[in-house]
């Protein structure tokens, strides 16, 4: 029901399957038929926006790659010009509410979720030695007034934040938050400038006035967490 899972499996057993896996077969696990994935990919079907309806896919295995719109595929990335999650449950929309609005950045991957820590070393020692993560030194980033921990989970990471400095963003939180908690997440755009600027047009506060270079020598930008659903947002450029 999520954006690149499948509507009719249990999320993530649709797409990608196991490479050696023979691609036209129907997966055990997706009920998306090459019939409905011509349909969609001709423009036929209403609420198509050029994705399959069984597996929500643009690359849809079973559906010809020709009528892929501008970006689909991109690991990664989400077309700007996919449809809310609510309508495209409904299948309403039509060809002329995908042209609506030009692509001008995509969303892209979860590069990790933040959480504050009272003690970095006793967070460190949970995730490596508790929960068998590969975990990273320490990390002064006194720009950021954060010292950071990476923990690397494979298809994300963490990041742990500790206070550096006097004005850090995290002692505040951590004055509320005693046991720390989480902090913010932080997703890839393609173009980060294009995103604050149209964030901007759409009322989303950023939190500078430009992007800094973040933990990954990446530039990353803050949205407000009373405009994003009460989330700390870090956008970082992919
Ligand atoms: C290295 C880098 C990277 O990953 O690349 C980093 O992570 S740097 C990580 C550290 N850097 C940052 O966090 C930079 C962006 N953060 C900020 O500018 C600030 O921390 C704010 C998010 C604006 C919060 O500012 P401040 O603490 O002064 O204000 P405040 O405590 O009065 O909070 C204002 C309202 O926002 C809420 N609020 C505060 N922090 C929040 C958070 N992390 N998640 C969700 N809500 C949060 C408060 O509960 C409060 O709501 P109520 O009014 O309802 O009580």
């Amino acid at each position: 029901r999520v954006l690149g899972h499948c509507l009719r499996a249990p999320p993530l057993s649709c797409f990608p399957r196991p490479p050696q896996a023979p691609p036209p077969a129907h997966s055990p696990s997706c009920l998306c038929p090459g019939s409905l994935c011509k349909l969609v990919a001709s423009g036929d079907e209403a609420g198509s926006e050029g994705r399959c309806v069984g597996c929500r896919r643009y690359r849809c295995p079973w559906r010809s790659e020709a009528s892929d719109p501008p970006g689909a595929g991109i690991p990664g990335l989400f077309s700007r010009v996919q449809t809310p999650v609510a309508a495209g449950r409904s299948f309403s929309t039509s060809p002329s509410q995908h042209q609506a609005s030009s692509p001008v950045w995509k969303l892209g991957r979860l590069n990790h979720v933040a959480i504050a820590v009272p003690d970095l070393e006793k967070a460190s020692s949970f995730y490596r030695d508790v929960l068998g993560a590969q975990v990273s030194e320490a990390v002064p980033l006194p720009e950021h007034g954060v010292s950071v921990v990476f923990v690397n989970l494979g298809n994300t990471k963490m990041e742990l934040l500790h206070p550096l400095g006097s004005d850090s963003p995290i002692a505040g939180f951590l004055q509320k938050n005693k046991a720390g908690g989480m902090h913010h997440v932080c997703i890839e755009v393609d173009n980060i400038n294009a995103a604050v600027m149209d964030l901007k047009k759409q009322k989303i506060r950023s939190l500078s006035d430009e992007a800094k270079i973040g933990a990954h020598g990446k530039p990353v930008i803050f949205l407000h967490p009373k405009d994003c659903g009460g989330v700390l947002v870090e956008l970082e450029q992919a």
